[in-house]
């Protein structure tokens, strides 16, 4: 199984690379995370937020292959524990289908996406920047992956 990212945002600063890379690497083949970085809609003085949300959300879909598992990362969606997220990651891998995790603009996943994913996720009740959903998902996959091939990093 592998995993993607797909997240709204480019030119993340070099720590945001660095944080993601560290848990990246230490992923095995059979459980690796792509990142893939969707390019903003454009939100300059008097555009169109939805035109903007519109368009990151076509430009999501030309990256995905359209057989992927969805998870959405949303504030309001589903809470998991690490040891949830790793039975969630186990039946991933069961299903035999890659997975894909969406993260949305400034504004949030594009709604037809958002309405056709399998699954919504929340990391938090609080809305977290970019920079630190991206590290955040990465190290909560690690440890989820490190709890499924019992690794002592997870306690
Ligand atoms: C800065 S937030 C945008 C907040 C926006 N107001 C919204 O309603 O989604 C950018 C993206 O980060 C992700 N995100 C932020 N906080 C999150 C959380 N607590 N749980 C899951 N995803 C989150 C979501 O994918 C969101 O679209």
């Amino acid at each position: 199984m592998k995993l993607k990212l797909l997240a709204v945002g480019t030119k993340m600063p070099s720590w945001v690379e660095q944080g993601v890379g560290e848990y990246r690497k230490r992923l095995p083949r059979d459980f690796s995370l792509e990142i893939i970085e969707i390019a903003p809609g454009a939100r300059g003085k008097n555009a169109d937020i939805a035109r903007a949300v519109a368009s990151e959300g076509e430009r999501m879909r030309e990256r995905l292959k359209g057989t992927e598992h969805l998870v959405a990362l949303e504030v309001s969606g589903k809470p998991w524990s690490t040891e949830q997220l790793a039975e969630q990651a186990a039946d991933w891998r069961l299903a035999g289908r890659d997975v894909a995790l969406l993260v949305g603009g400034p504004d949030g996943i594009e709604p037809g996406l958002s309405a056709r994913a399998d699954q919504r996720w929340s990391l938090s009740p609080l809305t977290l920047p970019h920079p630190l959903v991206r590290i955040l998902l990465a190290e909560q996959l690690y440890r989820a992956w490190t709890l499924l091939v019992g690794h002592p990093y997870h306690r």
